[in-house]
């Protein structure tokens, strides 16, 4: 579809997935990235953490742009309240993968709606995921891809992540990083958007 806008809007953010998806609204925008190391961050919950390294991610290119609205996002996969950080060697992309097999996670998605006036909006979208039981000989085969290292939790659920999933609870394009909807019906509300 296509929608109309009055703004220039800058997508904050390195990611093709988040791209891919920001391009169905059919309005044109930029893409600019920011340099925030997201560990830096201290928050009491993890809806919190998302949150602030969301805001932080897209302020850190606000700083860099006049006139335009940003959006930003970040991407989490919790399990037992515990950070499952984008995975750095196989082991670590194999111990993941170990702890969600034949188990519920969430994945969070944090995003930052930065107005050219400065005005902030930020919201959470939570997705329950539940996993089936990943034999040993999957998950090494899975891990030997390359696919787990540039992602959350360590699996693409729109790659070959699919094969472990039993169903999930909310939006399928939360856990591939952007809550696509929610942030359309934030667009719409701040008029930022129109149909
Ligand atoms: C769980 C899961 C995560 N992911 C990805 C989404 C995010 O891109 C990534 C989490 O990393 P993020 O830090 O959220 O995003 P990014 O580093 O890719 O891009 P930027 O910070 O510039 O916005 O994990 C998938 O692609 N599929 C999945 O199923």
């Amino acid at each position: 579809m296509k929608f109309t806008t009055d703004e220039q809007f800058i997508l904050a953010s390195a990611s093709p997935r988040r791209k891919e998806l920001f391009e169905k609204l059919g309005i044109p925008f930029e893409i600019m990235t920011s340099d925030v190391i997201e560990t830096t961050v201290s928050a009491s919950t993890m809806v919190d953490y998302v949150r602030k390294v969301a805001l932080l991610k897209t302020r850190d290119v606000a700083k860099k742009v006049v006139g335009k609205t940003l959006i930003g996002a970040d991407t989490i996969v919790v399990f037992e309240d515990t950070l499952l950080h984008k995975p750095k060697t196989r082991q670590e992309a194999v111990t993941h993968l170990q702890k969600l097999s034949n188990n519920r996670h969430q994945v969070m998605t944090g995003v930052a709606i930065i107005q050219a006036d400065g005005t902030e909006t930020t919201f959470v979208e939570v997705t329950e995921v539940y996993f089936k039981n990943l034999s040993q000989n999957l998950i090494e085969a899975y891990v030997e891809t390359g696919d787990p290292f540039d992602k959350a939790g360590g699996y693409g659920i729109q790659t070959d992540g699919v094969l472990f999933v039993d169903r999930i609870e909310g939006d399928y394009n939360n856990v591939v990083g952007l809550p696509l909807a929610s942030l359309f019906e934030k667009l719409v509300a701040l008029n930022l958007i129109k149909i």
